[in-house]
């Protein structure tokens, strides 16, 4: 039976100084981030996820992004090297949680770089954006680790967005969602919809046909319940201030054999 925990990380004193990429800085309101990262811890337990706090690092603005520092595949938990400096030892305290996890353990190593916002799966298919944050020896170091556990590595150029998953997720039956005035190459993705909003390009697969979306996609959370999803919003405002969205604020464990 497949597993449903995920890994979150408060957010911590220094959110506001997190890293802003592609968009203007607006400050962020760390009372209401946090307000807001419980109702989204609270909707992924309402859904039957068991969620594992990783200890805080408060040091750290950005660490409650914590899908960046980890990819999973089956069992192995590639412990990724941040293509931003400041956000590199983030990593070691996420080691420390899929380690007492049960994971199998690999790394990036260096030159490599990878974020795991670049990281798409659609089944056994990896793609995986090189922008940015993810350079090619990250690529080709993602490749040799998930290749051989048989999964299929798909690169695909992102210079739009920060990583490849603010502009594009999958739905649970496969078909990729993505807002095409952001993706470099959108024909790369077999069965693609386009939906109207940026932010409704990101959802999270709670189970079943459960999606996890931000409030700022009305137009695509109707969209898609029209397509018969059962759609679950939040309101995490204080993070997309930040580049951040959905997807990067959890990581989901759900081929632990422990
Ligand atoms: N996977 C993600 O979408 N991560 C968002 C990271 C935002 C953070 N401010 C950063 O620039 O690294």
């Amino acid at each position: 039976m497949p597993s449903k925990k995920a890994l979150v990380r408060r957010p911590g004193p220094r959110l506001a100084e997190g890293l802003v990429t592609h968009i203007e800085r607006e400050k962020a309101d760390v009372g209401l981030a946090v307000e807001q990262w419980e109702a989204y811890v609270e909707a992924l337990r309402t859904h039957g996820w068991e969620t594992i706090e990783v200890d805080p690092e408060d040091d750290c603005p950005d660490s409650v992004f914590v899908e960046d520092t980890v990819v999973m595949y089956k069992n192995v938990a590639l412990i990724t090297r941040p293509g931003a400096e400041s956000r590199r030892i983030e990593t070691v305290g996420v080691e420390e949680a899929v380690a007492r996890l049960g994971c199998s353990v690999n790394w990036i190593w260096e030159p490599g770089t990878l974020d795991g916002g670049d990281v798409l799966k659609v089944g056994d298919t990896v793609y995986v954006g090189r922008g940015g944050r993810t350079n090619a020896a990250g690529v080709q170091q993602l490749r040799a680790a998930f290749e051989p556990l048989g999964a299929r590595v798909v690169a695909v150029p992102v210079s739009r967005v920060l990583h490849l998953k603010s502009a594009a997720t999958a739905l649970p039956d496969g078909t990729v969602i993505g807002h095409i005035p952001k993706l470099d190459r959108p024909s790369l993705f077999p069965g693609f919809l386009s939906v109207p909003e940026e932010s409704g390009s990101h959802v999270v697969l709670l189970g079943g046909h459960k999606l996890l979306m931000a409030q700022s996609a009305p137009k695509t959370a109707e969209l898609l319940t029209d397509l018969g999803h059962e759609v679950v919003t939040v309101d995490i405002s204080e993070f997309e201030k930040l580049e951040g969205c959905v997807t990067c604020l959890s990581v989901r464990l759900r081929e632990l054999y422990s």
